[in-house]
């Protein structure tokens, strides 16, 4: 998994310049600039050029600028990913996508629009069919550019009739199986958007909850969203605190070869370091976003 920090997540409507730029003001480690569905049909191709120039233009500084097209069904979206491409952003987001072709076929629109090598491919998961295409979807980022997995909860409540109700019961299932999917292919897995914005309460309690689920972040849909989250979402002193202690003892001379050493009274393994080492490596990756 990479140590690029992802907590926040927040989308923005391509067709809204104010949004476009106060974001250059925000603490979120993602700007989402949404081609689709906080888009109208008639304000899809100004929205296009507004987002291009913006992307082209920049200032967005060290935060990750990722655009969101419209899906290669639809008449706009091989459009959106030519235009997009020579602008030259760190990637894009295709969304309902429910199939390994459709990746391969992302992947192939994003090379010969120009993007660069290292320009990533975020996918939405948002329908049943793609949660249960999910092993055949995650494979194909070994030979695509797929990095990112993005949970749109709107969407898969709109096509399964579930409701969103306390604590997202009926979303749990879909939610462990796309943490699952991606940590099986070293993917980064983005959890949905909290629709409440008035709701700060239940906003974090929803941070919480896609942390015990392993999401490495959340998408957002208000800047209102971007402090808590990102709280939420960093390790605690705490936490970074014991990963070096653990860092620290494997390293030391009377530690060398052993599987399972006392830290601090609990038993730890070599697992832990690993997990040790992914704290530490998130959290100087935070704090390289600060400098
Ligand atoms: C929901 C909103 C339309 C509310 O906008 P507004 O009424 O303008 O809010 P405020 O007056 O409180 O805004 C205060 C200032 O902040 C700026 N602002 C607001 N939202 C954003 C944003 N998302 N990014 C950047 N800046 C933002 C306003 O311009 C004000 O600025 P200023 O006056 O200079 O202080 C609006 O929040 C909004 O459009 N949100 C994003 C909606 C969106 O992108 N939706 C699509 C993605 S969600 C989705 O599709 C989920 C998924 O696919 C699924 O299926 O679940
Ligand atoms: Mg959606």
């Amino acid at each position: 998994m990479t140590a690029r920090p992802r907590r926040s997540c927040l989308y923005m409507p391509g067709a809204n310049p104010k949004a476009l730029e106060k974001a250059k003001t925000l603490a979120a480690d993602v700007l989402l600039l949404d081609l689709e569905d906080s888009v109208a049909p008639d304000a899809k191709e100004s929205a296009r050029n507004q987002v291009a120039n913006a992307v082209k233009q920049g200032g967005y500084g060290k935060r990750e600028v990722v655009v969101r097209v419209n899906a290669l069904a639809t008449p706009w979206g091989r459009a959106d990913i030519a235009a997009i491409g020579v602008t030259r952003p760190d990637g894009i987001l295709a969304p309902k996508v429910e199939t390994a072709t459709e990746v391969d076929a992302l992947n192939r629109a994003m090379t010969d629009a120009g993007f660069s090598e290292d320009a990533s491919l975020w996918i939405m998961i948002e329908t049943p069919q793609a949660i249960f295409h999910l092993p055949q979807i995650v494979a194909a980022a070994r030979s695509t550019r797929l990095q990112v997995l993005v949970m749109g909860l709107n969407d898969l409540a709109k096509e399964t009739r579930m409701r969103t109700g306390a604590g997202r019961a009926a979303f749990q299932t879909s939610m462990s199986l796309t943490v699952m999917a991606g940590r099986m292919a070293g993917l980064n897995v983005i959890d949905g958007v909290y629709n409440d914005i008035a709701d700060a309460v239940g906003f974090e309690a929803e941070c919480r909850q896609g942390l015990e689920f392993g999401f490495d972040g959340k998408t957002l849909i208000h800047p209102s969203q971007v402090e808590a989250c990102n709280a939420v979402f960093a390790p605690t002193d705490e936490e970074i605190t014991r990963a070096r202690a653990v860092i620290d003892a494997f390293a030391s001379p009377e530690n060398a070869g052993k599987g399972v050493i006392k830290v601090d009274g609990k038993m730890t393994e070599l697992l832990h370091l690993e997990q040790a080492k992914q704290v530490v490596a998130v959290a100087e990756a935070i704090e390289s976003l600060r400098s």
